[in-house]
């Protein structure tokens, strides 16, 4: 049994394919190159899982599917069956790759409190509890929207690819501003994940798993008990094999 599991963000799309319950590639292809989807995949897909939170493209992904592999992929909303209870006041207001990637949190550590950190165009930070509950969370830029941000609107600072400096003292704009965005960063979700948890669990134990292309930045600081890079694809998976038994 091959599965595809695709999530349309907003800036790349993020596949994979699982033969049976293994997850055997992952690709990420930007919106230009959508039409490289059935080539990064190859042969024979028995079933798909899509998630998008770009409205404009979910169609013309759903379309190259239907029509390279012959299947109708299943489309993870806040309506269809999934297991969770979203606690958004409008819940198909949430992102639903926040909602794959807590299904994939579900998964990975059943009957425990989870937060996840999303680390993508933007942070997203989610409060899963142990009953299934998708309580809601915290939406921030993500890292190069704020390095953007920066670089459109100043005159001297230049564009720097974020990375981990070594020190916060920085003494040239680049190490400034490296500085800035890294521990910033860091600082915003560290003070996001502590009220959330507080308001969420109280006292009670959570692990934080972190997720996103940009999540390997920060996977030396303490911020994650985790660092799980597929978690939305595993999420995505488990609704795509509970789809085919209901
Ligand atoms: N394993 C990785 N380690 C480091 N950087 C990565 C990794 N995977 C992807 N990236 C880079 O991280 C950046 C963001 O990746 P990702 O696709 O998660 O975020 P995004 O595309 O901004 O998010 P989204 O489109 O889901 O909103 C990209 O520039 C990508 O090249
Ligand atoms: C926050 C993003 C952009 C992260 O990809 C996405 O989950 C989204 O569009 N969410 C909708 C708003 C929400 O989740 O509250
Ligand atoms: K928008």
């Amino acid at each position: 049994m091959r599965t595809l599991a695709i999530s349309l963000g907003n800036t790349s799309l993020f596949g994979g394919v699982f033969v049976d319950d293994r997850l055997s590639r992952t690709f990420r292809l930007a919106h230009g190159e959508l039409h490289r989807l059935p080539a990064q995949v190859g042969k024979s897909i028995d079933a798909a899982a899509v998630c998008s939170v770009v409205p404009a493209l979910t169609a013309r992904v759903v379309t190259r599917i239907r029509r390279t592999w012959r299947i109708q992929p299943g489309m993870l909303t806040a309506d269809t069956a999934h297991g969770l209870t979203i606690r958004y006041r409008r819940p198909r207001e949430l992102g639903t790759d926040r909602l794959a990637a807590a299904l994939g949190a579900r998964a990975l550590y059943p009957r425990r409190h989870v937060i996840v950190v999303d680390c993508g165009t933007a942070t997203t930070v989610t409060a899963l509890h142990r009953d299934g509950r998708l309580l809601g969370g915290a939406i921030l830029p993500g890292v190069t929207l704020w390095v953007d941000a920066l670089a459109v609107r100043t005159a001297q600072l230049p564009r720097i690819a974020p990375r981990r400096p070594r020190t916060a003292v920085g003494r040239s704009p680049m190490e400034a501003i490296a500085s800035g965005v890294f521990f910033g960063h860091l600082g915003a979700v560290r003070e996001l994940v502590a009220r959330v948890r507080r308001e969420s669990f109280g006292r009670g134990a959570a692990i934080v798993v972190g997720t996103g292309g940009h999540a390997p930045l920060f996977g030396h600081d303490g911020l994650f008990d985790a660092l799980v890079p597929d978690l939305v694809l595993r999420g995505l998976h488990v609704f795509a094999a509970s789809r085919k038994v209901s």
